[in-house]
Order: structure tokens, then sequence, then C-alpha cells
């Protein structure tokens, strides 16, 4: 059975101001986790702790600053936070301020940055299927980078570049062959996926010779992303010299390089049988020690390096609240007794379990889960039997409708990833900090999801 580990017992999982309170009930940020103490309505609810973001930011930004530290000044390490993971204006503000990159995926993503007031320079866009409009702000906007995944895409970036009269710093992405990450949907620089140029059969050197020689456009760096919830860094190690080893190529063709970045994918624990992920102190001194070592050996200058982490940012510092609806008791094929405990939300809300068999566990955020335990299935509200969120959670034997499951671990790709399926409402997102509650995304309500139904929006 998947028990859920106390926040003392593997404070990795919890956001950083996790705490019980004398009274059992588990606050965030000093709030105790009630629906009358955080002063919503019972619901679906995203919790983030604002003071473990920031901290988790600063983090990556310290360990990398001094990990590429070379003695004389700083080398330009950079953090970019890969907005897909959860993005709104908060967000981007709080580690902003903090000095880290946004990297963008989308219209939508790139437009939201940009509103929230990042500085251009310090945002990048990926696509693999970027549009017109993403490139014509991209370029408009004067982002920082735009990362090339094909070639045609060089001509057209450049064509909207000369007809803004600048040119635009474009990175390409190099898919290495390594094949990483915790599920086959989300590893990305094997050959046979849709992401990237290859190395192999020297598209992505093609890709690097073309931008130089275009006009509208200039290279400052070549990408690598090789998955995501990676645990073991070796991948990282043979991608980054893979990179480097074609950087070395392009300078001795007379195409300088100044920047490498390395992606994101640092993975990190979800539940007590995980180990903890790799934390930012080991990635940025891997990484250095790896460019170093490499940059000695082909000769070369070592490189401004920049990674592009989501995950291992947001992901442990937000615990999602689900209020008991329902609970039934099931016999399985093998006679045993299984509780099934429906909460209001499921797939909707985060479709990681069912999409990647991804595993999370569960607690009570009202009371201390203490007494007799029972194999419990949690499941969503959808019409899905499919819709589990977790299959094997150990749970008090007397939970009953009005308490409150807890899911830490749920900041990355939940919010981010969620639907309307079955006219769901997707769920706010409530930071915590200093005993006060504020959203940072409101939760939606029926107005917002009929506003879109041509026959229901104007009544
Ligand atoms: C290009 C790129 N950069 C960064 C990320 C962030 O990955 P993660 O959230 O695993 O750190 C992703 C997603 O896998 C990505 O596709
Ligand atoms: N959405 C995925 C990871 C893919 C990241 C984007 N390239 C997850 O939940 O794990």
């Amino acid at each position: 059975m998947n028990a859920c580990p106390e926040p003392h017992e593997r404070p990795d999982l919890w956001p950083t101001t996790t705490r019980r309170g004398a009274d059992g009930v588990l606050q965030i940020g000093a709030v105790p986790l009630s629906w009358d103490r955080l002063g919503i309505e019972p619901g679906p609810v995203v919790i983030a702790d604002s003071a473990a973001i920031a901290g988790r930011a600063a983090v990556w930004q310290m360990a990398m600053d001094e990990a590429f530290w070379d003695g004389y000044g700083m080398n330009g390490a950079r953090v970019y936070y890969a907005g897909k993971a959860l993005l709104c204006a908060a967000l981007v503000k709080e580690l902003t301020a903090i000095g880290l990159g946004i990297d963008t995926a989308s219209l939508g993503e790139l437009t939201l940055a940009l509103r929230a007031g990042a500085n251009p320079a310090g945002v990048g866009l990926h696509g693999n299927a970027k549009t017109d409009a993403e490139l014509e702000l991209a370029v408009s906007a004067g982002i920082g980078r735009i990362i090339i995944d094909s070639l045609p895409e060089i001509d057209r970036i450049a064509a909207i570049a000369r007809a803004h009269n600048t040119s635009a710093p474009l990175m390409v992405r190099v898919t290495t062959g390594v094949h990483a990450g915790g599920h086959d949907f989300i590893a990305t620089a094997h050959e046979d996926q849709k992401f990237g140029l290859s190395l192999a059969t020297g598209v992505a050197r093609a890709a690097a010779e073309k931008i130089a020689a275009t006009p509208g456009v200039h290279l400052i760096g070549l990408h690598s992303h090789i998955g995501s919830q990676i645990m073991d860094l070796a991948g990282f190690e043979v991608a980054a010299r893979a990179l480097l080893t074609l950087r070395r190529d392009l300078i001795a063709a007379g195409i300088s390089v100044d920047e490498v970045d390395l992606g994101g994918g640092y993975g990190v624990a979800y539940t007590g049988v995980d180990a903890p992920g790799p934390s930012q102190k080991l990635v940025a001194d891997t990484l250095a020690a790896v460019v170093r070592t490499a940059c000695a050996e082909l000769d070369t200058p070592v490189p401004v390096v920049s990674i592009e982490p989501g995950r291992s940012i947001i992901a442990p510092t937000c615990v999602s609240l689900y209020p008991v609806i329902a609970t039934k008791d099931v016999t399985t094929e093998s006679g045993q007794i299984r509780r099934y405990i429906a909460v209001d939300g499921g797939m909707s809300d985060n479709i990681r379990p069912v999409l990647y068999n991804a595993s999370y566990s569960a607690t009570l955020a009202n009371r201390l889960p203490g007494g007799a335990t029972v194999s419990s299935r949690i499941v969503g509200k959808h019409c899905e039997s499919g819709d589990i969120l977790i299959p094997d959670a150990e749970l008090p034997s007397d939970i009953t409708p009005g308490d409150i499951i807890a899911i830490p671990v749920t900041g990355a790709y939940g919010r981010a990833m969620a639907s309307n399926y079955n006219m769901a409402l997707r769920p706010g997102v409530l930071a915590l900090a200093d005993g006060a509650a504020s959203w940072w995304l409101r939760p939606e309500t029926l107005a917002d999801l009929f506003a879109l139904d041509t026959q229901l929006s104007e009544t």
C-alpha cells in the first residue's frame, strides 16, 4: 500500500512551510488547510507555497552561479523557468524578481510572460510547430532567444525579422540521441520523435550553418532537452558532450556559438517510495564539471550555460486539496475489500496518473491520519472508470465525506494540463504565505465556462 509520508518524514515531498498544527490540521504558510480557514468553498484547489517557490528558484540560480563561477567573473549561467509546468502572472513576477528567465512554448505562454512584465531579453520561445503569430510576437517583442526546431522555420523567422529591421537571436534544438525520462511520452532526444534536429544525420549542423548564412537571424547557441522526470544525470552528461562537440566543429568552421542550453527534465520524488530527485547543487556541479572537462578536451572556451527546469522548481511547492464526496467498499476478484474514495476533481485537474501512470500519495489535510488504515483507491468524478488519481492509497478506515484529501507534489503539469472534461471547472491556484491566502489563479466559474457558448454567453 502507498502511504503518504508526513512533512517531517519526507520534507522533499512537501512545500517547505508545511506543518501539522497541534489540532492535527495540515498548514502551509501558517494557514490551516481547512475550507473555512482558507476562506474558500469546498472543491478541488491547488495550494501554492510562495515562499517555497521563491526558495527553490533562488537555490537553482545560486547553485548555477556558484558552479559556473570561473574565478574571475560570472560566466553567465542562466536559469529559465519552463512555464509549461505552471504559468500565471504572479509566478512570472516572483521568478523574474529572483533573476530567472521564462521559457515559453506557445502564443499563450509567451503573451502571458510578456504581459506579466518579464524582460523580453530573458524570455525564450520553443515549439516544433510555431505559428506565424507566435513568431511575429517573439520577433516584435525582441525576446532573447527563439529555439528553432525545423529548417523552414529559419527563413520564416528571417523574413519577419527583416520586416522589423532587426535580426532574431536563434538557438538550434539538437537531437542528441540520448533516451531519458520517466515515460516514453516525455523522453525527447531519441531519434524517432517529433522534437529537434538530428546531430547524427547532420541536420543540426546544417541548421546552424544556414542561420549563420541568413540575413535577419543570428546563431546564439545550441540547445538540448533530453526528456522529463529524469533522476539519473548520466544522460545530461552524454548530451552535453555531444552538443559541445558540435559546437567545436562549428567554431572550427568560423561560426561562433556563445551559449549552450542543456534543457530541463530534472526529476523529483512523488511518493515515499521514490528517492529524492537530484538536488540543484548536484545538477549544477555535474553540468559544470562535464562542460569544463569537455571544453578543455575540445580546446574550446567554456560557453554560457543555461538550463530550463520546470517540474523541479514548481512540483514540490504545491499541494492539491480535494473534498471527499463519497466512499464505497468493493470486493476485488481476489476477495479483498477495496475502499473507493470519490473526490470532487480527478483526471480534469490531474491527467498525469492516466496519461503516464504517474504515482502520487495522499493523506488527510483536516485531521491526523491516525488509527487503522485500509487500502483505498482515490477516484475522480469523471465518466471514465480509468479516472483514478491513486490506485492504492493507505488511508484511515474511518474516512468520510467532509474529510479533505491532500495530495502533495502537484505543482507541475497538473493545473497546466487541466481540462474541462464533463464541463468540470478548472481549479484555482491559491498562494499561501505568512498566514494569508491570495488567488494566483481564481477557480473557474460556470460563467467562464459558458462564455464561449454563443447561445448561452449573452443570457
Ligand atoms: C524544451 C523543454 N524545456 C524544458 C522543459 C521542462 O521540463 P521539466 O519540467 O521536466 O524540467 C520541457 C519539458 O519537458 C521542454 O520540452
Ligand atoms: N507533461 C509531462 C512532461 C512533459 C514536459 C514537457 N515537455 C509530465 O507531466 O510529466
